[in-house]
Order: C-alpha cells, then sequence, then structure tokens
C-alpha cells in the first residue's frame, strides 16, 4: 500500500470507531489501539504533509452533535487535549512552554476522568443550559437530563455569567450496581463506566437519565464574565466554594520533575479511586502564560494529557472455574498467574461465557494476553496459539450446577448457563433477601443478617421455611431477643394476608419484576392459573414479551418451585388476588411530609395532593424542619425561601412525577439525598 492509500485507510477505520464511540457509545476497540491508529496517522501526516487532509480526524474534536438533540453552539470552543504517553512526553511539553512563555512556571496536575465532557451554563445564580462537547463548536442540547445528575447545582450563589466545564461519570461502586441490576434482569452489561455515563446521559427521555446514579467532576472554569483570575487553581477555589464538586487530589508544581512524580504515584494507585481515570491532565497553572501560548485547531498548548501505559500483560492460565451468581448465572473464570496491572495483581479473569470461551479457544494451560483497559474486570483478550505445548485441556461449562447438582439450562436467546433450581444453597441467601423486601412480601424483622443465621443454623432452607419458624427456634438467636422475635413472628403472619402480586414478585422468577407481578396478578388473580398459563397466552399480555412469557413457563415447571409453593399455601399464604385493595399503588411516600407552593405547570393542585396521599405521603402547608421535601412550581414565595434556607430538599413537577412512580420508598429517599 502506498502512504497515500495508507493514510486514507486510517483515517476511514478511525471514522469508523469514531462514530461507534462518540455516537453510539457503543466502542468496538479498546482507548489504546484508537489511539495506535491516531498515533499512526500523526507519523505519516507529519512525515508526509503532503498527504495531509484537510478533513483528517488529527484536526478536529469527537464526533458530530446528533440531530436527536437540539443544537448548542459553545459560547468557548469545547476543545480535546493533545496526548504525552511517557515522561520523555512530558519533557518535551516542558520545554515548548518554557520555549513559549515568560517567567515562572507552574503547572496545575488533575485526574483525567473517563467520563464525557460537558459545559453548563448559569446566568443570575441559576443553571441555564448544558451541553456535550459535540464536534467541539457545536454540541448536543442535554439540559434536561443534567439537571437531573445531583452534583451539578441548580443555583449558586453568584449572579455573573458563567461557564463550567466538567466530565460527567459513573463511580466504580455505582457502575457494579448497575450492571448487577443488568444481570438481574437478564439485560446487557455495561463495557465500562464511560459508556454506561456517556449512554445514560445522552438519552431522549431525561426521566431515564434520572434513574442513573450519574456524577460530575468540574475541572475547568471556560468562561465567567465579571472577575478575574490569575491562576486556574484559584478559579477552581472559586468553584469550588460556589457548591461544584471540582476534581480532587488536583496538585500545583514547581517543576515537570514534580509533575511526573506525581503522575508515577497516581499510575500505581489509581485503583484505590472510586471513579476511573485514565490518566493524568497537566495543565500551565498562570492564566496570562495560557493566553500567551493558544491553541491549535484542536487543543490548547498549554495542557497535555498523559494516558496511562496499555495494561496488557502475557500470563498462563492455570485453571477454569465456575462459579453461581446471586441469579443462578454459571460463571467461568479464569485463575492465572499472577501479574500486575493497573497497580494491582491480577490473578483472575472473567471468560463471560461459553460462546466466549469458543469464539478465542481458550483452554485450561495456554498462554494468554490479559488486560484491564477501561474494563473494570480484566479481560482475556486473546490465546497466544505459538506458545501451545499439547499440555492445553479443554474446557467445558457443566451440565450440572457446581453447588446443588441440577441440571443447568440455557434459555434461549441468551449466552448464559443458569441453574434455575429455586432451592440451589447459592441463590437462596439472595431469594429470601427479595422475598422479604419492601416491593414483594414486605417482612420487617428480616434483616440480612438474620436471614444468613437462620440459614446457617439451618432454621430455613428456602422461602417457604420462613412461615415455619416458631418463636422458640428465634428467641435465642444472636441480637435476637424475645421482643424482636414476636415482632417477627407477627410480621410473618400479617404479610399471609398480601396481596398476590407481592407473592409473584417475591417468588424471583426472572424478568417478573414489581410491574409484571402486577400484570400477572390482574389478569389472572390467581397463582394457580398463572401456574397452569401457556406461554400463548403470557405471551398476550400488555407488555409481555416472548423472553417474559418463556420465564414464567420454565419456572412453574420446575418441581422444585411447585413443592416450595405447595408449603406456601399450606401455611396459610394468600395466592389471590384480593380485589380493591389499594390498586397496587406503593405507598413510596409513606409518612412523608411534603410541601405543595406555586403554580405546577401542568399538574392542579388537587391532583399533585392526590398523588401524594394516594402513596401514603402527607401534603401539609408549612415547610419546618421535618418537612421531607417541597413540591415548586412558577411564582413559589415565601415558602420556597423558607425551604432553601432550612436546606429542605425542592423539586419541580419532572420531578416530582418521576418520584411518584419509583417502585418503593426507599428509592424516593435515595433520590431526595
Ligand atoms: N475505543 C474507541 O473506539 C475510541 C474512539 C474514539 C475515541 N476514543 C478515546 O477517546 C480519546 C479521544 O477523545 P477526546 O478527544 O475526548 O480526548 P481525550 O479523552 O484524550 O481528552 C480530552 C478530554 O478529556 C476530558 N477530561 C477529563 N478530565 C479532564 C481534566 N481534568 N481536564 C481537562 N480535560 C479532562 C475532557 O472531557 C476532554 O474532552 C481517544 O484517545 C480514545 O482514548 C476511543
Ligand atoms: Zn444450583
Amino acid at each position: 500500500m502506498n502512504t497515500k492509500d495508507k493514510i486514507d485507510k486510517l483515517i476511514e477505520d478511525i471514522n469508523y470507531h469514531n462514530e461507534k464511540y462518540y455516537n453510539q457509545d457503543l466502542p468496538e476497540i479498546s482507548d489504546f489501539d484508537y489511539d495506535n491508529l491516531m498515533k499512526e496517522l500523526i507519523k505519516l501526516e507529519e512525515k508526509y504533509p503532503e498527504f495531509k487532509r484537510v478533513d483528517s480526524p488529527t484536526n478536529r474534536v469527537g464526533g458530530k452533535p446528533l440531530d436527536k438533540f437540539d443544537q448548542i453552539v459553545h459560547k468557548i470552543p469545547m476543545l480535546s487535549l493533545s496526548n504525552a504517553y511517557s515522561s520523555q512526553d512530558l519533557q518535551d511539553f516542558d520545554k515548548r512552554v518554557r520555549d513559549m512563555v515568560s517567567g515562572k512556571v507552574e503547572y496545575v496536575v488533575e485526574f483525567k476522568i473517563d467520563g464525557l465532557s460537558v459545559g453548563v451554563t448559569y446566568s443570575n445564580g441559576t443553571f441555564e443550559k448544558g451541553a456535550t462537547r459535540g464536534d467541539g463548536v457545536v454540541g448536543e442540547d442535554i439540559s434536561k437530563n443534567l439537571m437531573t445528575v445531583k452534583s451539578i447545582p441548580l443555583k449558586i450563589q453568584d449572579n455573573s455569567e458563567l461557564v463550567v466545564r466538567g466530565e460527567v461519570y459513573i463511580s466504580k461502586g455505582n457502575f457494579k450496581k448497575i450492571n448487577e441490576q443488568q444481570e438481574e434482569a437478564g439485560a446487557q452489561l455495561f463495557a465500562n463506566p464511560r459508556n454506561l455515563a456517556a449512554g445514560s446521559l445522552r438519552q431522549l427521555d431525561p426521566k431515564l437519565t434520572a434513574k442513573r446514579p450519574l456524577d460530575i467532576f468540574v475541572f475547568n472554569l471556560e468562561h465567567i464574565d465579571n472577575k478575574e483570575f490569575k491562576s486556574h487553581s484559584e478559579s477552581l477555589e472559586f468553584l469550588k466554594n460556589l457548591g461544584f464538586s471540582v476534581s480532587p487530589n488536583y496538585k500545583v508544581c514547581n517543576s515537570i520533575d514534580q509533575v511526573i512524580g506525581f503522575i508515577e504515584y497516581w499510575t500505581e494507585n489509581r485503583d484505590k479511586l472510586d471513579f476511573e481515570i485514565d490518566g493524568m491532565v497537566i495543565k500551565v497553572n498562570n492564566l496570562d502564560q495560557r493566553e500567551d501560548m493558544g491553541y491549535t485547531a484542536k487543543s490548547p498548548r498549554w495542557a497535555i494529557a498523559y494516558k496511562f501505559p496499555a495494561e496488557k500483560k502475557k500470563t498462563k492460565i492455570l485453571d477454569i472455574i465456575v462459579e453461581v451468581g446471586r441469579t443462578g448465572t454459571i460463571t467461568p473464570t479464569a485463575i492465572l498467574e499472577p501479574v500486575r496491572l493497573a497497580g494491582t495483581s491480577v490473578s483472575r479473569a472473567t471468560l463471560h461465557n461459553e460462546d466466549y470461551i469458543k469464539e478465542k479457544d481458550i483452554k485450561i494451560n495456554d498462554t494468554v494476553i490479559v488486560q484491564k483497559a477501561g474494563d473494570i474486570i480484566p479481560q482475556v483478550l486473546e490465546v497466544v496459539k505459538e506458545e501451545r505445548t499439547g499440555e492445553e485441556i479443554d474446557f467445558n461449562l457443566p451440565d450440572k450446577c457446581p453447588v446443588c447438582s441440577e441440571p443447568t439450562v440455557r434459555l434461549e436467546g441468551e449466552a448464559a448457563v443458569k441453574c434455575i433450581n429455586i432451592s440451589c444453597p447459592a441463590q437462596i441467601r439472595r431469594g429470601i433477601i427479595h422475598f422479604v423486601s419492601r416491593d414483594a412480601m414486605n417482612i420487617d424483622g428480616l434483616g440480612e443478617s438474620i436471614i444468613t443465621l437462620l440459614l446457617n443454623e439451618k432454621i430455613i432452607k428456602d422461602i417457604s421455611d420462613l412461615y415455619y419458624i416458631n418463636k422458640d427456634d428465634v428467641i435465642n438467636l444472636e441480637r435476637m431477643g424475645e421482643k424482636s422475635a414476636t415482632n417477627l413472628i407477627n410480621s410473618l403472619e400479617k404479610s399471609k394476608d398480601n396481596d398476590l402480586w407481592r407473592l409473584i414478585n417475591g417468588l424471583g422468577i426472572k424478568f417478573i419484576g414489581v410491574k409484571a407481578a402486577k400484570i400477572l396478578a390482574n389478569s389472572f388473580k390467581d397463582l394457580d392459573k398463572i401456574i397452569n398459563a401457556t406461554e400463548p397466552e403470557l405471551v398476550n399480555l400488555e407488555e409481555f414479551g416472548e423472553t417474559m412469557a418463556n420465564s414464567v413457563v420454565e419456572f412453574f415447571k420446575e418441581e422444585k418451585n411447585l413443592s416450595v409453593i405447595e408449603k406456601l399455601k399450606n401455611a396459610g399464604v394468600n395466592t389471590k388476588s384480593i380485589e380493591n385493595e389499594d390498586s397496587g399503588i406503593v405507598k413510596v411516600f409513606e409518612g412523608m411530609k411534603i410541601v405543595l407552593t406555586g403554580t405546577l405547570p401542568t399538574l392542579k393542585r388537587n391532583d399533585a395532593k392526590e398523588i401524594i396521599e394516594s402513596r401514603g405521603g402527607k401534603s401539609t402547608s408549612s415547610v419546618s424542619k421535618s418537612t421531607t421535601f417541597v413540591l415548586a412550581g412558577e411564582e413559589a414565595g415565601s415558602k420556597l425561601t423558607k425551604a432553601n434556607e432550612l436546606g429542605v430538599k425542592v423539586v419541580d413537577e419532572d420531578e416530582f412525577l418521576e418520584l411518584s412512580k419509583l417502585s418503593s420508598k426507599e428509592e424516593v429517599e435515595n433520590k431526595l439525598v
């Protein structure tokens, strides 16, 4: 291939991956591989300037803003950063800076947060709008979505017009939690926090965004109309004082060696942070010096992003083990000869599922390349086939559950092999916790630790045993005592009269949550009828698909599951729909005091009151410390002021409706913090 063709091919490939990454939030290659394509292109363009194309991605920022959003022209262009990969690159950067500016040079070193870049505009102390970076000049209007991000203040104590830039991200902890929920719902897992954050923020429906625990770190004051700052670090402190969540742990350094030392520290210690960083950003601190240096078409000359080195290593698969997850999914895991990756010792890698192992042709004793790139869990990237010795052993997923020995199944359209035995000990604990939870049988006094004790003491083996517990059995348990034991027995007794949907939800049938449980209960009215329902009957239900229908049928085919249900019935647990009961509205505002003020955009006062009361809340008239939250509309007067003074949470109509649709009080409480 000649040079020009090579350049064309690289540009074509990079454009393809840009589209996948920026517009679809579904990258196909790792950032490391992408950066290598980019590096190769830059090298060729530098060597052969005559072949450099004006439309080269090396001249451009990000991707095109999508039509599905309104567009916003940025007041200050949102640029990218040039990259450094070694301390030599940083020394070179330092030299360029010193050649261009006079006087002492200070650098600020910050985390390079791996999320989605946004610009947020305030005027008169109020959030005005927010946008994605887009192509750097024009971004997507995601104001409504950004307003659901709790760490973005809607009000600030400064009336300047100001624009801040930051990175919206999802913490590692929340990322893990969401993927667990995805697993539970049988949905696809997110590859890394960045994709999840970007995908969540670029939803057309802000309600979907609101469901995701997004956060922001602000890292730059892009514009302010009536203040002057001397340095970047000064402006960061100013933003911090206004209540912005400013990127933490940044450091002002006096020399490039100090910068390098700081970067080395975080290269080793970044796994201790609860958010992903893919590098460190080095910025000239003095704002006058910045102005002297200026910008290229794509990035400021006064800053550079140091990218952490590739985290790929060669190692050996010593064994492949299988584990039964909380929902019965049987996952194969490779046990590795330990290697150091991204500052941690790695001795395991997920092999995902059967197909993954087949596709990559992975065998026990294989030498493999493992990678930890953006993805939290290390992955086996490929087998080094040249290093096979003949000692490799084929691996197949077991056809019996390694814990309970019941046959495993692979449901249609799913990659995972599962144990669907409701009495499998690996799943029982989790199943019981779900059974007693507020949205299921709502049994008080059965926390996780008590459940573990009951299981360990062999007082219960499955959910039905709960209803055969004697007071004498539990009274002597650790931390129990007479009173708690009585309460527990009473709340178990009370739960026998629950409406049918609670029981159905409590059974923990895959894909069947509160909503589907209510549909089943309302349509069939009787658990026996649901047990005997056929797949076509179920598919016909509103909002039911084949996967859900199939899952219900499979569940009630299981002999074990039927015997658990029989035991529940014999204990007197209600299995019929209770007509006229609370119509399935969950008391998400139970015990809350809610104050209404101002004119709401669409709801009448009485409608709002009705929504509050039907969900167990109390609509009160004056704001005090004990007010749970204030629902404020237009022209909300003194009550709003009072709420702000007392630090009582204020929500608008959209947020209120969102809260009222949540499926538990707990979720509402979480939203309100
Ligand atoms: N895997 C793929 O297919 C694929 C495709 C396209 C891009 N990418 C990735 O995206 C990168 C290019 O994207 P880019 O143009 O956004 O550049 P970048 O991610 O390398 O750096 C610029 C971005 O860093 C962010 N940032 C985080 N913390 C910051 C801080 N403290 N200060 C300043 N900025 C901070 C900003 O949002 C800014 O937009 C590539 O290097 C690659 O890693 C991957
Ligand atoms: Zn099992």
